[in-house]
Order: structure tokens, then sequence, then C-alpha cells
């Protein structure tokens, strides 16, 4: 038999699949989706088995040599996915597998083999290495001669026997006591010794061992009677691994669905005709901030459930605050697992292992989670749609919506994009029929939606208020105190510093061919644009009114915060940023903390945008609207309109109406001035117009290519070849442009070239985008050379 393998060598040469001899003794046991070691030159390396099959090709092949793991870590559908993966987005076979398994995976470890069951409902041949509990290392295991590796595969496939990788963590690895009661006990226990005879009896009723803390607070006996019946030899104390619980000890309460209201009604029964009929439809669930979207999440994963299906849930990493993943929890319990960025080496494998095992049926997660190992899928659901984040910003530069999109066919299941705001692309192909749309657009029982100022910064400035507060924002700061509601103060930081702006009336330097704003480079005290490399030198007096007040902006929480304490003396502030949560754990204990009412103001930035669901808070003040409107990126507006609607949202959840000041330079912008009507749809309108006009996405796709080198020359020959044999191979009516300086022009002492391809039907482009890297492989594979290709970017560096 053949083993076709992926070879852990990221190479272009090597992205290939070849072929090794599988030893006759292990042709039960390698199958596809398994990790070998395999001799590659002088070398032995790992690879991923794709397929097996009885002939070669090629006429000597060499054997296998090891293998990693006893069951498949890929399933044929994830295999099938990286391959896809790899030619979609032109990365790596083997760093699309890479992506689908947990970090400990990748590491060398040591396997063990733990026992589940009883040792009884194993073969013979393999039971004296379980005896006392033992777990044998899977290398001792295979040395037995007696020992059928088919035997072990049969009882790991049944749950018997579970293959642990010892993913070494100093000091994590949490063992935990427990006791048992001795085989053939025989030791008399003296009448007296009332205690004694209870808890032994209490032990054999129970019939298997228990963890010593558990077994104390069930049966109220002291440590002591345990200890004794220990000496006695009547019982038996033995360490046991336990699951590395991000949550331990955090209690959920159960939550009951709700009922639902006429709109939720309307939008959850197309989705459940769609897992009725087990079919696949990709559905945009539009819905106002506060209109319950969540509540149709989870009755929609409750009749996937149902099914004896599984559900993904991903949400954006900033939104995976205790508040998101308690409502997941309050309603399936531990059924669910949730994967995110702060969770240990150890804890993510955890949580993989339970999917792996089918002890989950529900994941909550970041962007990877997309690849959860589950095999009768029912229901992806991605919340927030229109977050950047679900791009992954390096190799494989894939995004969850695709992925989603795939295994929803895959398994014929609905996909459910949400968002009050949802990205341009996603709701041009809603208006299409591409996906179905359902739309909420009121808040649940009628609850208003926010009321919206807008306050025009340079105003203020003329009136002479020099502070970030303005006059209406500081009067309502202060009335909330008094009444003991809360406020959500958000500053938004990106962005910041990067564009210059007139104080005076509020000009912001763009460029005369892009009608984007230029960016401020400090080295050169230039301004540049970074879409056609224009450039022009840092203005000293404004262009449209002549006021020398014209800077780049910046200013953080901290500054915000000293500015606060001193207007407003009385006010308990917490600020959330980088650097109050670096520890772990802070973002929660500063937002239950919030949730408790322990402060009147909670100032932050991105990440109090988001999921905030706190019923005293009335008033949400923007600083400073438009830092990101100037970013050079035509995606500046949707994320303004977005941002200012997401934080908007956080106000007036509940019984108390809600406001919102929002603070701005140019309050005349279509993107602020539509917020205060919340009206989504009119956005859309003009945004798609300026993208008509700009020819930008949704009208065009996009891909952008970034070569760097440490030579200045090298990288704009080779930018120049490239963007003239795209000109040579590509259509007319795609447009090719550059070559440019990169936003960032050097990093890292490498300098670094863009070209942008804007295309709406090419087929030969991802060809053409293989030849290009095919074309300077020597200089790529010697490390020189960088070709990044983005197709679709959503980051412009
Ligand atoms: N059918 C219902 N009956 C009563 N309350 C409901 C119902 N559906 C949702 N709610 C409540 O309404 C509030 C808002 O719902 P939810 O947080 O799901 O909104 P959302 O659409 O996800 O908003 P956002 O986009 O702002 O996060 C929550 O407190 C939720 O418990
Ligand atoms: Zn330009
Ligand atoms: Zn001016």
């Amino acid at each position: 038999m053949i083993a076709k393998v992926i070879v852990d060598v990221p190479t272009s040469n090597t992205d290939r699949v070849f072929d090794y001899d599988i030893p006759k003794e292990w042709e039960e046991v390698i199958q596809p989706g398994v990790r070998v070691v395999v001799p590659f030159g002088p070398r032995k390396i790992q690879g991923f088995v794709v397929d097996v099959t009885n002939d070669s090709t090629f006429h000597k092949t060499k054997p296998i040599d090891d293998f990693l793991d006893v069951v498949p870590v890929l399933t044929s559908e994830l295999l099938s996915l990286g391959e896809w993966l790899a030619d979609q987005t032109l990365c790596f076979q083997l760093s699309a597998y890479q992506l689908m398994i947990p970090a400990a995976l990748r590491t060398k470890v040591k396997k063990e083999l733990c026992l589940l069951a009883h040792i009884e409902t194993l073969p013979y041949s393999i039971r004296p290495h379980f005896q006392g509990d033992k777990s044998p290392l899977w290398n001792d295991l295979v040395k037995d001669k007696n020992v059928s590796l088919k035997e072990i595969q049969q009882a790991v496939k049944e749950g018997k026997l579970e293959v642990r990788y010892q993913v070494e963590e100093k000091g994590k690895k949490k063992m935990e006591r427990y006791v048992k009661v001795s085989e053939n006990t025989t030791c008399d226990i003296p009448t007296r010794a009332v205690k004694q005879r209870e808890l032994l009896a209490y032990l054999q009723s129970l019939g298997k061992p228990i963890a010593v803390q558990a077994l104390l607070q069930e049966t109220k006996m002291t440590r002591q009677t345990i200890t004794t019946l220990v000496k006695k030899g009547v019982l038996q104390e033995f360490d046991k691994e336990v699951y590395r619980d991000p949550l331990a000890g955090v209690e959920y309460e159960r939550t009951l669905p709700l009922e639902l209201t006429d709109q939720q009604r309307d939008v959850i029964q197309p989705i459940l005709d769609t897992l009725e009929t087990k079919s696949h439809y990709t559905f945009l669930l539009h819905g106002v901030t506060g209109s319950g979207k969540t509540e149709v999440y989870l009755q929609s994963i409750d009749k996937a459930l149902e099914q004896k299906r599984e559900a993904i849930v991903l949400v954006p990493e900033i939104s995976l605050t205790p508040q998101m993943v308690q409502r997941f929890k309050g309603r399936f319990g531990s059924k669910v697992a949730v994967l995110h960025s702060g969770l240990s080496m150890g804890e993510k494998y955890d949580e993989w292992r339970k999917i792996l095992r089918k002890e989950v049926q529900v994941v909550v997660g970041a962007r990877s989670a997309i690849f959860a190992p589950f095999t009768n899928l029912g229901i992806i659901i991605i919340d927030e749609e229109h977050e950047t984040s679900y791009k992954q910003e390096e190799n494989p530069r894939y995004h969850a919506r695709d992925v989603a999109i795939f295994r929803g066919k895959h398994h014929q299941c609905p996909v459910i994009l949400g968002s009050a705001t949802p990205s341009l692309e996603s709701y041009a192909r809603a208006r299409k029929n591409v996906y179905r749309l359902l739309p909420l657009t009121e808040r649940v029982h009628n609850r208003a939606m926010p009321e919206v100022h807008v306050v025009d910064m340079r105003e203020e400035l003329r009136s002479g208020n020099r502070s970030m507060f303005s006059y209406i924002l500081l009067e309502k700061l202060k009335d909330r105190i008094e009444k003991g509601e809360q406020t959500v103060l958000f500053l938004n930081r990106r962005g910041y510093s990067t564009f210059v702006m007139c104080r005076d009336c509020g000009y912001v330097a763009s460029c005369e061919h892009c009608d984007i704003s230029l960016t401020y480079h400090r080295t050169q005290n230039s301004l540049k644009c970074h879409y056609c490399g224009h450039e022009e030198k840092m203005p000293t007096k404004c262009d449209s009114c002549g006021s020398e007040h014209i800077r780049f902006f910046g200013s953080g929480t901290q500054k915000v915060e000293e500015e606060l304490t001193r207007v407003l003396p009385e006010a308990k502030v917490i600020r959330m940023d980088i650097d109050t949560t670096r520890r772990k754990g802070s973002h929660e204990r500063l937002l239950s903390a919030f949730g408790r009412g322990e402060a009147d103001i909670l100032l932050g930035t991105q990440m109090i945008a988001k999921g905030l669901d706190f019923p005293k808070i009335t008033l949400v003040g923007v600083l400073a609207a438009d830092s990101m409107l100037h970013i050079p990126d035509f995606r500046s507006a949707e994320r303004t309109f977005q941002l200012m609607e997401q934080v908007s949202g956080r106000a007036g959840r509940h019984d108390l109406k809600g406001e919102v000041i929002i603070q701005s330079y140019t309050p005349d912008h279509y993107s602020i001035e539509l917020v205060k009507s919340h009206d989504y749809e009119q956005f859309f309108q003009m945004e798609m117009t300026q993208r008509k006009v700009g020819l930008y996405p949704p009208y065009v796709f996009m891909v952008l290519i970034t070569i760097s080198h440490s030579e200045l020359t090298n990288v704009i020959t080779v930018s120049e070849k490239v963007v003239s044999f795209l000109r040579r191979e590509l259509f007319e009516s795609t447009t090719v442009l550059g070559p440019v300086a990169s936003p960032l022009a050097r990093i890292k002492d490498r300098y670094r070239y863009q070209c942008m391809i804007k295309y709406r039907n090419e087929p030969r482009l991802l060809e053409a985008l293989r030849e290009i890297r095919q074309h300077f492989i020597r200089e790529i594979n010697q490390g020189d050379l960088q070709i990044s290709i983005d197709l679709q970017p959503y980051l412009f560096t």
C-alpha cells in the first residue's frame, strides 16, 4: 500500500504529494488524516497522509518511518478543505493543514495512552499495560510484540482508550487527587468507627473513583477519615489528570428559550426549514443593535442539536467576553467548548479533544474555530460578520466566511451571517439573492433605538472650548452620575496620528488622484498616498482656510482619563485599553465590575464597542469619531459607520432610554450623519455610489501583491516585472495599479513595494499569480525575495 504524503517542508517545490510505502504491519493504522514521519533526502520529517492507494506512479518508494497518530487528526472533509484553501489563497497545503490542528500537536511531544473505560473491556493482549491505572507511553506499547496495533486503534475508536499528547506546560498540567476502594478489601472496620464505615459504604455504592475534593464536599467528612482508610489499605489514593478548564469554577445560570417576537419568528423560520430539509443556504441576518439576534442563533442551534447535529459559532476575538460566552453556556451547558486566543496551548488542546471525542456539540470561538473537527455539522453562525478580524492577515490568508460556506455546502447545512451593520460585500450579495436576507428592523419589545446627537467640534473650538469634551457631553455625563446611571466613553484609537487635519475648518489633506486621505510620514515630514504613490510636503498652513492650526491627530485613553478626573472629580472611571487588560482575566474583571455598577464611566477603545449588554448604560459618548474616517483605506467610511452604530447600540438596551453623543470635526459626512437615523440602507446606497466611482469592492475584486527585498533596486526591478507580466497576461478590462512603495516602505530593513489588481472576471488570475511565484522561485527559496499575495485584502500596509 502507498501513502500520499504532504511533507513538512514549506517551499513551493515540495508543495505536492509524495509517495511512501506503508509497511505491512501498519496497513490498518495508516489512513488519511494521520501524521507520519518519513525519510526526505538525508532527513526524517513529518507529514500528513492525505490518501492511501494501491499503486504509485513512482518506481521506487521509500517506506514510512513512523506514525504519530493512532486515529486521524484531520477528517476527510478537512483534508479536502485544506486542498481547496491552498488553491484559493495560494498557500502551501501543509500550511493549511497546520492551521487546522491545535498548536500543541505541532510541537514534538510524547504520546501516552489512557484508559477511559473499564480495563476488562480491553483485549487481553494490551491489558497488562494498563493494570493499576497506568498510562503507558505509546513507544513502549508498540515495542511489545504481543500487542496488535489494530486492537489499540479499535479501542481508541470505541472510546476505551485515548491518545494523549503530553503537552508540557510548566506547572500547567493539572492533576487532581482521587480515591477509590482498593481491590479485594478485607480489612474490617471496627463498628464504633461509624464515619469510616459510612464513607466506605458511600464509595462502594458509588462504584467508581471520585475526586477527594468532591467527596469531602458531598459527604461532609473530614480529610482525616479518608487518610485513615488509606493507611489501612481500604482505600487507594491516586492522581488523575483533569482537563485544564479555562472556565473552572464559573457557574452558569441555565436559561430557557425566550418566547420569540413576531420578527424573530419570521426570520428563524427559513433557518429552521433549511435545517429540516438538510440543505445549504447562506443567510444574512441583518438585525439592528438589540434586536435579539443572539436568541435567533440560540434557538436555531437548539434545532440542530435536536437533529443530533453540531454547531459552530464564530464571534470576533474581542467580543469573546464572559457575557457572550455565558449566553451560550447558559443555554447549552457542558455541550459548549470555547476557543479563543487567551487560552494556553494546553487549554486549546483540551477543548479541541472534546470536539474530536464528541463530548461537545457546540463550539464558540474566534476565527480559527471554523476548523473545528466536527463531522456532522448542522449550523454555522458568524456573528458580527462585518468584522475584519475574520480575515487572517498572514499565510494562509483565508476568510472565515469563505471557509464557513465551504463547510456549509459539504454538510448541507445553513450558514448564518449576522450583523447590525453588514459588510458592503455581504449586503450586496444579499440584494442579489446570493445570500438570503433576514431583517430584524426593531429592537425587542419596541424599545427605542438610542437618540443620537452629533456635536460639531469646530463650533466648540470657536466658542472657546478647547477641552476634549463638548459642553453637551460634559453636561450629560454629570446628569448620569447624579441619576446613578452609566456611561460608555469610546475613544477611537485606530488611525491616530496618521492623518493631518485642520482644527479650524476640519479640512483633511487628501490625494488629488484618489480621494483618499494622505498619510503623514514622520521621517520625511511629508504626506503620501498609499494607493497611487503621490507625495507632497507636510503643509504648514491649511489648504482650505489658511489657518495654521493644521496638525496630525492624537490622544490616548490615559490622557482622556486624566482630563476626566480633572473636570469630573466625583466620577468613578474604569479604563479599558491594551494597558489595563494585559493580564489574563483582567478584561473580564473590569467588565463585571462595571456590570455590578462599581463605576459611572467605562472608558475604552475598540474593545468596548461590542457585546456589552448592561441595563444601566443610558449614555454613550464618542470622542473623535472621525479618526478612522481618514485612514487611507477605501473602507474607512464603512468602518466609521459600523463602529458608530455598534457603540451607539450599547445604550438603552433595556428599560431605560439611551442617548448618544458623537463628537466630530466632519459632522456632515454621511457615515456620521446617518448614524443619527440609524439608517443602514441609506448608508449602503451612498457608499455603493462611492465604490462604483472609485472602482472598489464590491464592484470589483482586488488582489494586493507586496514585494519585499533587502535591496531597494531589486524590489523595484521585480515589482516592475510583476506588473508588466500581469498587464500582459490579464484581460484588458482588468486594472493593474503600481508599482508603488508600500505604506510601510521598509520593515526590518526590507524594502517593500506593492501593486494592486482590480478585476471583475479573471479566470486566469490564480494561474498567473502562481506563475509569478514560480518565476522567482530561486530568489524566494534563498530567502532574499518575498512575494506576498493577498486576495480580497483588508489591510493595506
Ligand atoms: N424574544 C425575546 N424576548 C425577550 N427578550 C429578548 C428576546 N430576544 C432577545 N431579548 C433580549 O433583548 C436584548 C438584546 O438582544 P441581543 O443582545 O441578542 O441583541 P443583538 O441583536 O445581538 O444586539 P447587538 O448586535 O447589539 O449585540 C437581550 O437582553 C436579550 O436577552
Ligand atoms: Zn493617490
Ligand atoms: Zn482649515
